[in-house]
């Protein structure tokens, strides 16, 4: 793995004792985006102790730091899917696991949700900033890699994390069995792949069936679907917080979506419309975002854990917020002003 860690910043991070624990860190409202870059990967140490993973497999505390660090380095500097995202994202798991207690109600096992933990933090390592169909559009190297198996960047993403654990001194998952071990690996293939949005909308109906019906603990399906979930809600989890991250989140978004639309018209093509600053209508888009994907499944979510109940009325507040901008964006349309411009 050709990325390089420096062992000063791993001594550092083994002692790191630094941020005490904000005292809102475990509430859903928490905004993870406020904590401070440098003291993020102490963060995470602190989360994944205090999920009780270190007791429990045996983890070198050492072996864990170096490899928070790796996975922090093989993060791109891109608008939105960089470093801060795969941190705000593994803090959404973190709030799953202690405030639904999915260990201790049995809905995960201690090795799924260190599974589920990591794969929030690795979900979207090397991350270019483009989407799977420009890959295929721009015939990139991970397109010929990964195009026939579908979800190119998410296969890639899994690669790099497996990559990181088999850089000299990051196999934190060492202290397992041989089976424990196969099995994590496999859980995290699977979940990561789980992010790409393009899956989730083909398994939505059992989604909907399972959380309607009620979840069976037994049934490998539920479980596999139940991870899915949580996956996506952890992904989309800025969409449930106050406005003022939604709109900040927002700009990052479109400035990644605005840079490849126009990397694609060099390229001689035609973007699609989210990703053309010129045509994009931002509050239409989100709105059609929010009402058809994100609300959707939050409902979900909300429908197995009540405690994430708060969440919905969030994204409602955050809808009407919305609605309220189209008003404001579309007068400004009239004088010339792209939706971009009207939300930097
Ligand atoms: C706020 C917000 N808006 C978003 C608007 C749109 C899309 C998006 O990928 N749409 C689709 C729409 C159809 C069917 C599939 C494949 C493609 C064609 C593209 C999905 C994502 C958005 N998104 C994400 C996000 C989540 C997971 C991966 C990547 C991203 Cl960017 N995280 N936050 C946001
Ligand atoms: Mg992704």
């Amino acid at each position: 793995y050709h990325m390089h860690v420096s062992e000063q910043n791993v001594a550092d991070l083994v002692l790191c004792d630094s941020p005490h624990i904000h005292p809102d860190f475990g509430l859903f409202s928490f905004t993870p985006r406020k904590i401070i870059f440098n003291e993020t990967p102490c963060y995470v140490l602190k989360m994944f102790e205090d999920l009780g993973f270190v007791n429990e497999f045996m983890i070198k505390r050492e072996v864990l730091a170096r490899f928070i660090l790796y996975v922090k380095k093989g993060y791109r500097d891109v608008p939105y899917h960089n470093w801060m995202h795969a941190f705000s994202v593994a803090h959404f798991a973190y709030l799953c696991l202690k405030n639904f207690q999915l260990v201790e109600n049995k809905y995960f096992s201690n090795l799924e949700a260190m599974a589920y933990f990591i794969a929030c933090l690795c979900h979207d390592i090397d991350h270019r900033g483009t989407t799977n169909s420009f890959q295929q559009q721009s015939n990139s190297v991970l397109a010929s890699l990964y195009s026939s198996e579908g979800s190119v960047m998410e296969r890639h993403h899994v690669s790099q994390t497996l990559c990181i654990l088999n850089t000299e001194g990051c196999n934190f998952l060492e202290s397992l069995n041989h089976e424990d071990y196969s099995r994590c690996l496999d859980l995290i293939n699977h979940m990561i792949l789980a992010t790409d949005l393009a899956s989730h909308y083909k398994i939505h109906n059992k989604q909907l069936i399972m959380a309607t019906e009620g979840y069976h603990p037994k049934d490998p399906e539920h479980r596999y679907i139940l991870a899915c979930l949580l996956m996506t809600c952890a992904d989309l989890s800025d969409q449930t917080k106050d406005w003022i991250e939604t709109k900040r989140v927002a700009q990052l978004i479109y400035a990644e979506f605005f840079a490849q639309g126009d990397l694609e018209k060099k390229m001689g093509k035609e973007p699609a419309n989210m990703m053309d600053r010129e045509k994009a209508s931002i509050p239409d888009h989100q709105l059609v975002f929010l009402k058809d994907c994100v609300i959707c499944i939050f409902k979900l979510l909300a429908n197995m854990f009540p405690k994430s109940k708060v969440m919905i009325e969030t994204i409602k507040r955050n809808i009407l917020c919305w609605e309220a901008a189209k008003i404001i964006f579309d007068k400004k349309a009239l004088e010339g002003k792209t939706s971009y411009e009207v939300l930097s």
